[in-house]
């Protein structure tokens, strides 16, 4: 099996292309590829499959076996992997996720290799039984959830994939790993959740740190990011359009007011390939 090692801002991804579907046992064998100490080491294990409804299909398993609905750096992998192999001489190109329907991704090009990813998120769900949470409201903004003796106040955005994002004093100092697992699998979450700690900087740029569904922490997640956007405009703490610094770079983030879409543009990287 061949395989390219790719990332996003430091999250990486072990990217397969040439299968006709999902292969049986890909669960399993995200968990031991993306083992940093026995495996190859990643975040998740990707796969660009043929569409019926786009140019490609992109489906992501966490390292810990579990399918995700929608990555947004993984899409931006996916897209620079397609051009720079030449799968694809499209410049701008559509690829079908399993959670989040078929996305429009621009590529920016230069000197014949993708360097930055324009990717068209679309619509974020805020319903909160739709996240899905078990609020039964239109939106679950600033909403109490506790967590062992510690109050926090979540607003709930799925971008294909759930999110809860939490404001606090320093996101960059968090204990990301204490309250990151605690909150993942907290029951109001029914299908788990992704978990942002955000620190609004002003109204153009926020810090974030992640603690990932099925991944725990990562240098950066781009659904995260656009769910931080979404929740930092709904809670009247930051324009529609701005930077969310994650520990392994910078996002930007719109959410465009005529089309209701969330647009996030990053940069995609290669590390390696190889062969196993
Ligand atoms: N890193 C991603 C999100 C990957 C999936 C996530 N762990 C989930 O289970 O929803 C991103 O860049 O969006």
């Amino acid at each position: 099996m061949k395989f390219t090692k790719m990332h996003g801002l430091g999250n990486d991804f072990i990217v397969v292309a040439g299968e006709k579907e999902l292969p049986s046992g890909a669960d399993q064998l995200a968990i031991r590829l993306c083992n940093r100490f026995f495996g190859i080491g990643a975040d998740g294990l990707v796969y660009i499959l043929p569409s019926e409804t786009a140019d490609f299909k992109m489906r992501i398993i966490n390292s810990d076996g579990s399918e995700a609905e929608q990555c947004g750096n993984a899409i931006r992998c996916v897209s620079k992997y397609v051009y720079d192999n030449g799968m694809t001489d499209k410049a701008e190109i559509t690829v079908e996720t399993l959670g989040a329907g078929v996305q429009k991704v621009q590529l920016n090009v230069q000197n014949g290799k993708v360097a930055t990813v324009r990717v068209d998120m679309g619509q974020p769900i805020l319903e909160g039984l739709q996240v899905p949470t078990t609020v039964d409201q239109a939106e679950v903004i600033d909403y109490p959830i506790e967590v062992d003796d510690r109050q926090f106040r979540f607003t709930a955005v799925s971008m294909g994939n759930p999110h809860c994002v939490i404001y606090v004093d320093d996101a960059v100092n968090f204990d990301l790993s204490l309250w990151g697992p605690r909150l993942e699998v907290h029951p109001m979450f029914p299908r788990k959740t992704n978990v942002e700690f955000v620190t609004v900087k002003n109204r153009e740029h926020t810090d974030m740190r992640v603690w990932e569904r099925g991944a725990g922490p990562t240098l950066a997640c781009g659904t995260g990011a656009c769910a931080t956007l979404v929740s930092s405009v709904l809670n009247g703490l930051t324009d529609r359009r701005a930077t969310v610094s994650l520990k392994g770079g910078d996002l930007f983030i719109e959410w465009d007011e005529a089309d209701n879409h969330v647009y996030m543009t990053g940069p995609a990287e290669e590390v390696f390939k190889g062969t196993l």
